[in-house]
């Protein structure tokens, strides 16, 4: 499968400060690639220069097969660009505006257009000044889509956006990648990603903390379990969750008998990781009750944010770094 954008190197100062230390990744052909990091970690940074907006301080990168220093307008036509801050001309409408970005992007078929403002609920008639902010997010996100591009590059493409008009855009995304597009998309929540990346970068003050799968995000990330049984001692039942790989916070104790069975231990931990082995070692239990949480993934990514004690990057995961290849997510290749 060939590479849709390759990223070596990447540093970026401003002045004398440096904000991009070295990134290296890698985004195949024909997937998602999520970008999440908080506030000022260099998400939109990473995509100017993407887009030869501004210029690496150091490093490389290939999109598209071509570099986007000398490729100029023939890649750029190539590529949808949704930026962070939109800037309108006031005193025109969504249709004419979606015109002067058709002469830079290419030919337009008029028909799409109006399919897609359709779907996204958007009047294009009226004056862009009198749009509200998610209606000119909307405008943003036709005019990258409009043009069929190869490539789209979104930073935070559903910021501003409500709950029914996002299902809109991922389907927008996954229609782009079923037609063989690649996306490359930035946001600060997990959340919004989950749903529509292969793979799924932390930016952290301008390095590349882990690049990994939602799902192996999800086997990193801490399940609380809650479970009753009856007929084994409170003692035993602690030692058979001990040797389970991943739980922790091991908590167990007898309930007292009334409105239980007898003999009902009650036990609580965590599980990270894999969840047969805890399954297997469960069976040899009389189970009453049990509950398994969702993973807080959000949580998980915070901790990756912050670079908290267990900020470890997930099992299953591609650490990214100073390695002078680019790094590939793990299960991240589309059949
Ligand atoms: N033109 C610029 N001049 C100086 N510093 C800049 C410039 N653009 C960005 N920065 C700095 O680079 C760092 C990364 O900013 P960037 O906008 O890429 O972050 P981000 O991850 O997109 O953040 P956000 O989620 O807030 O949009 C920040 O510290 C920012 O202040």
């Amino acid at each position: 499968m060939t590479q849709a954008i390759v990223v070596e190197g990447l540093r970026k100062k401003f002045g004398h400060r440096e904000v991009l230390h070295g990134l290296d990744f890698a985004v195949e052909a024909g997937t998602v690639f999520g970008v999440i990091g908080p506030n000022g970690a260099g998400k939109t940074t990473t995509m100017r220069c993407l887009l030869d907006i501004i210029r690496p301080s150091a490093g490389s990168i290939s999109v598209l097969g071509q570099h986007p220093r000398s490729a100029g307008t023939s890649l750029r036509r190539r590529i949808g660009y949704l930026p962070g801050e939109l800037h309108l001309e006031n005193r025109t409408t969504g249709r004419r505006t979606l015109e002067h970005f058709a002469a830079i992007s290419g030919p337009v078929d008029p028909h799409h257009v109006n399919d897609l403002a359709d779907r996204l609920n958007l009047d294009l008639d009226r004056q862009t000044r009198k749009l509200s902010k998610g209606n000119k997010q909307k405008l943003g996100l036709l005019q990258a889509f409009m043009h069929q591009p190869e490539l789209l590059v979104l930073d935070e493409p559903t910021s501003g956006l409500d709950p029914l008009v996002q299902q809109v855009f991922h389907a927008m995304v996954r229609e782009a990648v079923a037609a063989g597009a690649t996306v490359f998309l930035s946001s600060h929540v997990l959340s919004e990603v989950q749903q529509a990346a292969d793979a799924v970068a932390i930016l952290r003050d301008g390095e590349i903390v882990t690049v990994s799968t939602v799902e192996a995000l999800r086997m990193a990330a801490v399940r609380q379990l809650r479970f009753n049984s009856t007929g084994t001692a409170a003692n035993d039942v602690g030692a058979l969750l001990a040797r389970v790989p991943g739980v922790a916070n091991v908590a167990v104790r007898e309930l007292p008998a009334d409105g239980h069975a007898a003999g009902t231990v009650v036990a609580t931990a965590t599980l990270s990781g894999h969840v047969q082995p805890l399954v297997q070692e469960l069976a040899r239990l009389n189970l009453t009750d049990l509950v398994l949480e969702e993973p807080d993934l959000e949580e998980a990514v915070l901790t990756l944010y912050t670079g908290g004690a267990d900020a470890e990057p997930a099992a299953g995961t591609v650490a990214a770094g100073s390695a002078s290849s680019p790094r590939r997510a793990e299960g991240a290749h589309r059949a």
